[in-house]
């Protein structure tokens, strides 16, 4: 891969609270290239916006502490100057938060948001702002724009309140758009365009994307790769071909398994997730892993060992290590493949 758009290595934010110290993301590494979209997954609780918005250092600090690095661009976010930050944040990153309420304002229309938005960040008149204001309405799929930039934020449905939040993610030109759960509060039907606008939005303006989800679906149907997260560490890395192709950490063919599928019980990962302040030692996943073995208890999580020869997928399990043969874990299930996992939107 070229130099990626955003590399983040040994990211560590931690919670300093009454309770202890909350390792919510623990030694993470990933890269988003550029041009693609990656997802990260995981079950609630992961670390998944703790991650995106350590990116950007959204995370407040205290209780919060971000080290490792994040660079984006070449540049060190973690070392730049708040008048840096807001720079980044406003002209190169757009985010897209999980908790939309945010986003929009109830009280001012969506167009003046729009063209406040655009205006921050771009010398515009205020004619020129609306123009492109309307343009971005359109292009995330508002149908006659023109007509509801006048409309406040309650007079949309759901789904075209999160085209409207996505528009104004884009409104400075991103690069990068850090997107978490955008679907999660709709109906499966406006999910599937919601995530078809993201890419076809990636192409058309070749973006780079960060797409949260717990939904295995929307990772088939949109990723080009895929960071597995469990208790704040990278269980799996890999493209998505891989993952449902090949999937390597027992946590992952865990998460496939639960997937619903025509003719098939839907199941539970059995246990919960491990307490954030007191995670266990060794794998994070040892607990609730069939395939637990002495060396799982102990030490701390595995490294990431290469589950293929070309290293674009790894797994953080000690069958992928030295000694071990993986396919004691890989033959006693089979048949993870997502039927038309190619593409095609849930
Ligand atoms: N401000 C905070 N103070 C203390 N702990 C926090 C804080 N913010 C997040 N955490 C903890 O960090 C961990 C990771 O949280 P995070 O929100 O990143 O999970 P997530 O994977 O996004 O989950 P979800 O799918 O529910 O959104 C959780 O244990 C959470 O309780
Ligand atoms: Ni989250």
């Amino acid at each position: 891969m070229s130099d990626p758009l955003l590399s983040v290595r040994d990211l560590e934010t931690v919670f300093h609270t009454d309770e202890g110290t909350v390792r919510a993301v623990d030694g993470v590494s990933f890269d988003v290239g550029r041009g693609e979209i990656v997802c990260l997954v995981g079950e609630s609780g992961s670390g998944k916006t703790v991650t995106a918005e350590s990116v950007t250092r959204l995370v407040e600090t205290p209780p919060g502490e971000i080290s490792g690095d994040v660079l984006f661009d070449g540049a060190d976010v973690l070392a730049m100057t708040d008048g840096e930050l807001r720079a980044l944040r406003g002209n190169r990153i757009g985010h897209v938060f999980q908790n939309p309420q945010g986003a929009l304002n109830p009280v001012y229309t969506v167009g003046w948001q729009l063209v406040e938005a655009i205006r921050l960040h771009q010398d515009a008149t205020r004619r020129e702002a609306r123009e492109r204001a309307v343009t971005l309405l359109d292009r995330v799929g508002i149908p006659e724009a023109a007509g509801r930039f006048d409309d406040y934020p309650h007079e949309f449905s759901g789904g075209m309140k999160q085209r409207v939040v996505i528009a104004m993610a884009l409104a400075s030109n991103p690069d990068l758009l850090i997107a978490d759960e955008p679907t999660t509060a709709l109906d499966v039907t406006t999910q599937a365009g919601i995530l078809q606008l993201l890419v076809d939005l990636q192409d058309e303006y070749d973006l780079s994307v960060l797409l949260i989800t717990h939904d295995l679906g929307v990772v088939a149907a949109v990723a080009d790769r895929v960071v597995v997260l469990y208790a704040g560490k990278v269980m799996e890395r890999a493209t998505v071909t891989a993952l449902f192709d090949d999937p390597a950490h027992p946590y992952t063919r865990a998460l496939l398994r639960c997937l619903p599928r025509p003719g098939r019980q839907m199941e539970a990962i059995g246990g919960d997730l491990p307490d954030p302040n007191d995670p266990p030692a060794g794998c994070r996943f040892h607990p609730r892993c069939p395939h637990a073995i002495e060396e799982c208890r102990q030490g701390e999580q595995p490294p990431l060992y290469d589950v293929a020869a070309d290293s674009a997928h790894a797994a953080s399990c000690v069958y992928y290590g030295p000694n071990h043969d993986p396919t004691a874990i890989r033959d006693a299930e089979t048949e993870f493949a997502l039927d038309g996992n190619s593409g095609e939107l849930p």
